[in-house]
């Protein structure tokens, strides 16, 4: 059988032709940039404030779940400095050669990205420091005691790193950023106004309700938006449907298995077995993944994020609960006293134990 895991449409999706069309849906600057506007308008004041002065900005960290825009914005950046871009990241970084060698190739006032900056080695975040803050680095030639440091002055480059887990950046590292941006999950409404965006470059007809309807499947993250919009088009071209409105990306989407909150087979079989099997829980993680024919991890890692950021499902120390949405949704009637307060009493929570049970924003990443 096919893991539920396997062939999503909302998650994966790193195929070349994907990354190819990303790339051509991704907007080419700040004013084309959708939602995002704390972080929009306080990045347009360090770009301003660094054109006034003529020199290269403050180094910016991007921090935020997958698909939100981060490589969309260390883009923009670069493109409204006028700057060249430089792009590597955090894996390809293993040894601090490899980042000395990135470095000293930067021309002046240079972009330098880099993704998921949380997994570069120890050493090479080390030499990053001193780049970023003195724009220097050492130059270890030689081994063991003959070893000399040269010491190597590098032009002013403006530093943009991306990660998914800012909690797991070194303080030191991210002290050493001047402005931290941190990207929240998008609002239906916002995410209307990408879809529409997307449209229009793919020539496209779309009502507005239909566009809501995509939107709302999108789990708040604009590359789930795009991709469902390609494949609701790829639907309206073989049923000759021209324009598409509500019923049609309903149909379009229910058939690849997203269904109205934007859960795909898997969320939906962990959430149905939580609540047809174990009576709503509370179910140690590795009995529910047993009950749905995966690993406690993939449970726990791709699943149950989402599900609960929704509220749909809760951690609690004796398993896991679903919540009163979950049977809602699954079009079940809220069973009576099962809910809420009165089922964390159930198991030993007061009131107050339960908000610190879901997670935190970061360890959701
Ligand atoms: N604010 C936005 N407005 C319009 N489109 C957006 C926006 N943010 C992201 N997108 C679209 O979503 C796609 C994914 O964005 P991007 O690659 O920047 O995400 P990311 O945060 O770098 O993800 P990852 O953590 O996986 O690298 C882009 O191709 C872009 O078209
Ligand atoms: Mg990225």
């Amino acid at each position: 059988m096919e893991s539920p895991a396997e062939g999503s449409l909302v998650r994966g999706g790193d195929e070349p032709e994907e990354r190819a069309i990303e790339a051509a849906l991704r907007p080419k600057n700040l004013d084309d940039f959708v939602g995002q506007a704390r972080v929009r308008q306080q990045l347009k004041l360090v770009l301003e404030a660094s054109r006034l002065r003529g020199k290269s900005s403050d180094h910016v960290l991007l921090s935020g779940p997958p698909g939100l825009g981060k490589t969309t914005l260390a883009m923009i950046i670069a493109a409204e400095m006028n700057a060249p871009l430089r792009i590597s990241s955090g894996p390809a970084i293993q040894h601090a050669g490899d980042l000395a060698a990135i470095l000293s190739s930067l021309s002046e006032g240079e972009v330098l990205f880099l993704d998921e900056i949380h997994r570069m080695s120890r050493p090479a975040e080390e030499m990053l420091y001193m780049a970023m803050e003195d724009f220097r680095v050492d130059i270890v030639v030689g081994k063991g005691a003959g070893a000399t440091a040269i010491p190597l002055e590098l032009p002013p480059f403006t530093l943009v790193g991306a990660t998914t887990r800012a909690g797991l950046l070194p303080g030191p590292l991210r002290d050493r950023f001047g402005f931290t941006g941190h990207l929240e999950f998008y609002t239906v409404e916002e995410l209307e106004l990408v879809l529409r965006r997307s449209a229009g470059l793919l020539d496209l007809k779309v009502s507005s309700a239909g566009f809501s309807e995509i939107a709302g499947r999108s789990r708040g993250t604009p590359r789930i938006a795009n991709r469902l919009l390609r494949r609701v088009r790829d639907w309206a071209l073989v049923h000759g449907v021209e324009q598409i409105d509500a019923r049609a990306a309903g149909a379009a989407l229910d058939m690849y298995e997203v269904d109205s909150r934007g859960l795909d087979r898997l969320d939906r079989s962990v959430l149905d077995a939580l609540v047809t099997k174990f009576g709503g829980g509370p179910v140690g993680l590795s009995t529910l993944a047993i009950a749905v024919g995966e690993e406690p991890e993939t449970v726990e890692t791709v699943a149950e994020p989402f599900l609960v950021r929704e509220g749909l499902v809760g951690r609690t120390p004796r398993g896991r609960i679903a919540m009163a949405a979950a049977w809602t949704h699954l079009g079940f009637a809220v069973p009576d006293g099962v809910f809420g307060r009165e089922q964390f009493a159930s198991v030993g929570l007061t009131e107050e134990s339960f908000q610190p049970l879901l997670l935190e924003d970061d360890e959701l990443a």
